[in-house]
């Protein structure tokens, strides 16, 4: 069976992208992470650029890597100058990487406007860098900037460019879709022509996604004969970024029966997307393909019922195949089957014709209607079914709240302070507490009131506050929703509330992520009891 090498960039052209960027102690930790999951070759960077690439390469050598082969990556030489001078060359060598990977130009516009040079130079450049460093290092690669770009304005010149890269030693020629704007027809067109004029000689790929063709062109290209696959984890890099090795890993493996990665390494490959992801401290992309937390989350009914019964009925692969999971959503679009197979997963048992089951449908809907939303509240909705069962239980109650905001001068941040007074059982508390705005001041008000009764709720914070305007009557006089992330140290729950009042929507989000969290330490103290 045909085995496609798997080239990793996104040390290289993925610090290229917009708002990715990582210290020189990230990139060792993200190219650790590369050979654990078996990636064959990581760009660590551009030597010549800066010294943060220049440190990765000289603090990488002191690891043993288990699989990985670690390249450097520049240009062909300047053309003011000769390779044996050129500072660029010399720095590629100074990294004393088994690979390099030497970028030349194919298209006659860029020697002609971006080099500023004749097309008979560009041809030396390639030819005389790539000689100049053969008998240097073990593993020479050849990338083919901009090759399909350059064929379809002259391809008697772009394949010129190649035959001296392969007269200069290059054993694998990557083609390039710099711009990203290439079709796969078209990559198959230029493709054939390459093979036919190198029959035997190594190709790989290299595509940008400015089209949204990344993917499909790097697949097309393997289906093509490419035996080297470049691109970048969650597709970051210049621009609109570059093919993304977390949709090519597992195509190639799972689709196209071309192995790429051990069997038992794609269950890491989405702890690997996060991991970086959380490095470079960006946000992650829950709609990303194999992924991405909804990459399996089926929210309408008609789905859930079908998947319950054979997954296949609605998912392209088992998601654990590449270590992701199977998400049922509760919402308006749910039915009967959603709702009993969410209370199960919360250890309630209840059958799909059990009244509870309609009644907690009925009231979704409902709820959903007027603003609400469950998907990211879950356990708003455990409690819902709590409450519909006969179930719940009041830790608390309120006798009355009150919130002042002052601002006192223009120069001056507001002050926001709340009182409250609780009962609990038979005893009534009263408490104020200042806070970062009138949320967070009634939140610590209530916090403070309640933990004397129950010591549990000091350990928990909001994690996350978020306010969504309803579509509805104009601007201030609207509906709100408010979405509450609560964490423990342990665990995040979701809550929600809906109000054309903001601290009321806030208030019955906040009194939810209480009253879950009680009903989650008794449900643990009970089964530590039967444990014991
Ligand atoms: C498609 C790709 O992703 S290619 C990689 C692109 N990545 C990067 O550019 C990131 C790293 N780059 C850098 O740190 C800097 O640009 C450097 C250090 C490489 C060069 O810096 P500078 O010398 O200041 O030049 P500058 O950034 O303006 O780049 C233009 C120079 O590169 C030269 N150049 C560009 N491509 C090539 C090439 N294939 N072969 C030889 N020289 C090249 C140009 O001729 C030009 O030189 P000139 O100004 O003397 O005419
Ligand atoms: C080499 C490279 O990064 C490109 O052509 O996009």
């Amino acid at each position: 069976m045909r085995r496609v090498s798997i080239y990793d960039t996104t040390l290289r052209d993925g610090t290229q992208a917009e708002d990715f960027s990582l210290s020189l102690p990230d990139k060792i930790r993200v190219a650790l992470k590369l050979d654990d999951l078996g990636i064959d070759y990581i760009e660590g960077g551009w030597p010549g650029s800066n010294p943060k690439d220049q440190g990765f390469f000289e603090e990488i050598r002191n690891y043993e890597l288990k699989h990985a082969r670690i390249a450097a990556f520049g240009s062909t030489h300047h053309p003011g100058t000769r390779p044996e001078k050129d500072a660029n060359l010399r720095s590629l060598l100074d990294a004393k990487t088994r690979v390099i990977t030497l970028f030349g130009k194919s298209w006659t516009i860029h020697v002609k406007d971006a080099l500023k040079i004749s097309l008979e130079r560009n041809l030396e450049l390639i030819r005389d860098s790539l000689a100049y460093l053969r008998p240097h290092v073990e593993t020479l690669f050849y990338d083919a900037e901009h090759f399909f770009d350059g064929f379809r304005a002259d391809p008697e010149y772009a394949l010129t460019t190649l035959e001296k890269a392969v007269e200069g030693g290059a054993e694998c020629l990557i083609l390039c879709d710099t711009n990203g704007g290439n079709l796969p027809s078209f990559i198959e067109e230029a493709m054939r022509a390459v093979r036919e004029r190198f029959p035997g000689v190594p190709l790989g790929i290299h595509a940008h996604n400015d089209s949204d063709l990344a993917v499909a062109n790097s697949l097309k290209a393997v289906e093509m004969g490419a035996v080297q696959v470049q691109g970048t984890f969650n597709g970051v890099g210049e621009r609109c970024g570059n093919a993304n090795l977390c949709s090519i890993i597992p195509n190639l493996c799972l689709k196209m029966n071309v192995p790429c990665l051990e069997p038992d390494k794609l269950k890491k490959l989405r702890a690997v997307s996060r991991f970086i992801l959380e490095l470079a401290n960006m946000p992650p992309n829950r709609y990303q393909p194999y992924v991405g937390r909804s990459a399996f989350a089926h929210k309408g009914g008609v789905h859930i019922a079908a998947v319950e019964r054979n997954p296949a009925t609605y998912e392209h692969i088992d998601p654990e195949l590449v270590g992701n999971r199977r998400r049922f959503l509760i919402s308006e679009v749910s039915g009967k089957a959603a709702v009993r197979y969410k209370a199960d997963e919360y250890g309630i048992s209840l059958s799909s014709t059990d009244p509870v089951a309609l009644e907690v449908l009925k009231q979704i809907k409902e709820l959903e209607y007027q603003g609400y939303q469950f998907e990211a509240a879950e356990a708003s909705f455990e409690l819902l079914i709590n409450r519909a069962m006969g179930r719940s239980k009041r830790y608390f109650e309120l006798i009355g709240f009150r919130v002042v905001d002052q601002k006192l001068s223009e120069e001056e941040e507001p002050v926001s302070e709340a009182t409250i007074r609780v009962r609990v059982g038979g005893q009534e508390e009263h408490t104020a507490a200042l806070g970062h705005g009138p949320v967070n001041a009634l939140d610590n008000a209530l916090r403070k009131a309640l933990e004397k009764f129950y010591p549990e709720l000091k350990g928990v914070e909001l994690s996350d506050y978020k306010v969504r305007v309803l579509p509805g009557k104009e601007g201030t006089a609207s509906k709100v929703r408010v979405l509450i992330e609560s964490y423990d140290g342990k665990e995040h729950w979701g809550t929600v509330g809906v109000s054309h009042d903001i601290l009321e929507a806030s208030w019955q989000a906040l009194v939810d992520s209480i009253n879950y969290k009680m009903y989650m330490s008794e449900k643990e103290k009970g089964e530590s009891r039967k444990d014991t």
